[in-house]
């Protein structure tokens, strides 16, 4: 990996179209500076665009349905079945706690560096993105996790929420898919960047903040204005702003207004060609087209926490969401660490390893942090 000195940070700025990205993304039109009259609020029945550039079939295919509750012996053997289809694909991505042993023993005399999405990976997928907490044992789970290893959260969200959300200050945070990235200050480093800035956290501790997209935070404060305008009519709609880009969510929106929600955010974005959307789970996502995604963080981490030589350090990534895909594809492709997929269904995925729920995420850092304190109690 090259050092800070060497990375070419200028290509952050030049808008390069995301290079093999597995998201699925699309590129939009011509900008309009001012709030744009072409944003119609379009019939029901005049959805087009959406439905030939996939966004509809993408919505549609967002999120695993939930699993259904056994009621009868229908259900159940149709249970039955999606097990059968659940261990099958689980032989290509097998369990992490069942793998535990592996996956310490290839750490054997390295630093483990832990990497933990935050929805769907340390908190469940909950209706509301505002309580989307963890459980008291999570939480736990990870203080115990930071105590041992160096660790940072890396969230589609932003920076400042995902640390009011999980609230320690002993680790690092990639917030808005990376763009975000608020790390421990240490003397040694030297990046010479207009992103990157000193500064002292709320809590009055001096952090290293690194910001690639800044540039565009009045863009994007502008399409999130825009984008709460044309949805407010939307029953469930729901527009976040993360600083660095901008989500709308349809979780809660009735599936016959999808066409309508997808449609409206389309014709806004027509204006903004220097963003792109990704699609999360039950939720468009608006970003900045720069060539910065969760695995450029986590190599952006690795490098300024030191952490770079493989050959002494192990990175585990541990992520449910089409956007960490990005971050297993960097440990997969430079062997230097494992992915771990939080999935309770099959999918195609970068990772090596797999955990169903984020109750055995939390299972899997409470035996690292017990795999650690006994070695620790050995080498004494
Ligand atoms: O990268 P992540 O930490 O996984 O963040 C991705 C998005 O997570 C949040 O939305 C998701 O979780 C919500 C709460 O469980 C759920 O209601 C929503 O449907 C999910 O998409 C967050 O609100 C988004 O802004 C993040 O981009």
């Amino acid at each position: 990996m090259a050092s800070f000195d060497q990375m070419d940070l200028s290509s952050v700025n030049a808008f390069p179209v995301l290079a093999d990205s597995t998201i699925s993304q699309t590129i939009l039109g011509f900008h309009s500076s001012v709030f744009s009259n072409s944003v119609s609020k379009k019939k029901p029945g005049k959805f087009d665009d959406v439905r030939s550039n996939g966004w509809l079939d993408a919505m549609q295919s967002s999120s695993p349905p939930r699993k259904k509750m056994v009621k009868d012996i229908a259900i159940e053997l149709a249970s039955d079945d999606t097990d059968v289809v659940y261990y099958s694909w689980m032989l290509k991505y097998p369990s992490a706690l069942k793998s535990f042993h592996h996956i310490v023993n290839r750490a054997h005399k390295k630093k483990i560096v832990i990497f933990l999405d935050y929805d769907g990976t340390l908190s469940p997928i909950v209706d509301d993105p505002n309580r989307a907490f963890m459980s008291i044992d999570m939480h736990t789970a990870v203080k115990g996790v930071a105590k041992y290893f160096p660790t940072a959260i890396i969230s589609g969200r932003s920076c400042d929420k995902v640390y009011e959300l999980v609230g320690l200050t002993e680790i690092s945070y990639a917030g808005s898919h990376g763009m975000d990235i608020i790390f421990p200050a240490k003397d040694t480093i030297s990046i010479n960047h207009t992103n990157y800035i000193r500064s002292t956290h709320k809590q009055g501790k001096k952090v290293n903040l690194f910001q690639p997209a800044r540039e565009f935070i009045p863009v994007i404060n502008e399409v999130f204005r825009i984008l709460v305008e044309v949805t407010k009519d939307i029953p469930g709609a729901f527009v976040e702003n993360h600083k660095f880009c901008t989500s709308v969510h349809y979780r809660n929106v009735d599936e016959k207004s999808w066409p309508i929600i997808a449609q409206r955010v389309h014709d806004v974005l027509k204006d903004y060609p220097r963003l792109i959307l990704t699609h999360g789970r039950k939720v468009l996502e608006i970003r900045p087209l720069i060539d910065w995604d969760k695995g450029k963080a986590v190599e952006f981490l690795l490098e300024s926490l030191g952490l770079s030589n493989i050959n002494d350090v192990l990175p585990i990534y541990i992520g449910d969401d089409r956007t960490d895909e990005d971050a297993f594809k960097v440990l997969r492709e430079g062997n230097r660490g494992y992915g771990i997929l939080v999935s309770s269904v099959p999918k195609e995925s970068k990772a090596f390893f797999s955990l169903r729920d984020t109750f055995e995420v939390k299972e899997f850092l409470k035996s690292l942090v017990k795999w650690k304190e006994q070695m620790s109690a050995t080498d004494k």
